[in-house]
């Protein structure tokens, strides 16, 4: 689905980042994550469910093999506020031990899910954690998040698409578009 099938859709502003722009940015962050990890063993752990297209972009972007495990953590529901509380829905199939891991998000705004989830991880005695995530509100940061690699960094508005939702709508839309503040204030 592109921004095209939904215009006239009253709860969508505009797009904010196209289906290009992403391409072309995860193209540039993978390049900077093979050189990186040249020559170790590297983990990809998606956080479901909004960073499946980012991951599975992310990892076809990169030129090595790499392994791919899935968590699911919630801690929005259907609103546009994080609630704080985070909980594990599915955890990791792999054993981090001495592993080189890298969390992969679609989002950070408030970052309490990365801060909850990075140091969740850390103490499974991984060789390192660290995160890519695609989208940034740094306006919005209420817990410090040592992110690695950041593709954009967005002002404090709620967006959808490329895997983001809005009460699971939307996830589907290849662009990133700004939901209409009139959706959820
Ligand atoms: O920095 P924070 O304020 O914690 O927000 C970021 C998190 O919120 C979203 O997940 P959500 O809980 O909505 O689950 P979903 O991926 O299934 O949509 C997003 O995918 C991040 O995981
Ligand atoms: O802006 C957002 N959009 C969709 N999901 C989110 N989860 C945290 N922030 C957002
Ligand atoms: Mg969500």
């Amino acid at each position: 689905m592109d921004a095209k099938q939904i215009e006239g859709d009253l709860a969508l502003d505009q797009t904010y980042i196209s289906e290009a722009e992403i391409q072309a940015r995860l193209r540039e962050l993978a390049g900077e994550i093979s050189e990186d990890y040249d020559g170790k063993d590297l983990l990809l752990v998606g956080v479901l469910k909004g960073a499946v297209m980012v991951m599975a972009d992310l990892a076809r972007a990169l030129e090595r093999d790499v392994e791919m495990d899935w968590m699911a953590v919630s801690s929005y529901g259907s609103g546009t506020t994080s609630s704080g509380v985070v909980r594990i829905l599915k955890d990791l199939d792999a054993d981090l031990t001495d592993r080189h891991v890298l969390i992969v998000e679609d989002i950070i705004d408030s970052g309490l899910t990365l801060s909850w989830l990075t140091s969740n991880l850390r103490s499974r005695k991984p060789a390192s954690v660290e995160i890519c995530t695609l989208l940034r509100k740094p306006e919005a940061l209420k817990m410090a998040v040592d992110v690695r690699y950041v593709g954009f960094d967005i002002p404090n508005a709620f967006v959808v698409g490329y895997g983001l939702d809005y009460d699971e709508r939307y996830r589907n839309l290849r662009d990133i578009a700004t939901l209409a503040p009139h959706v959820y204030s």
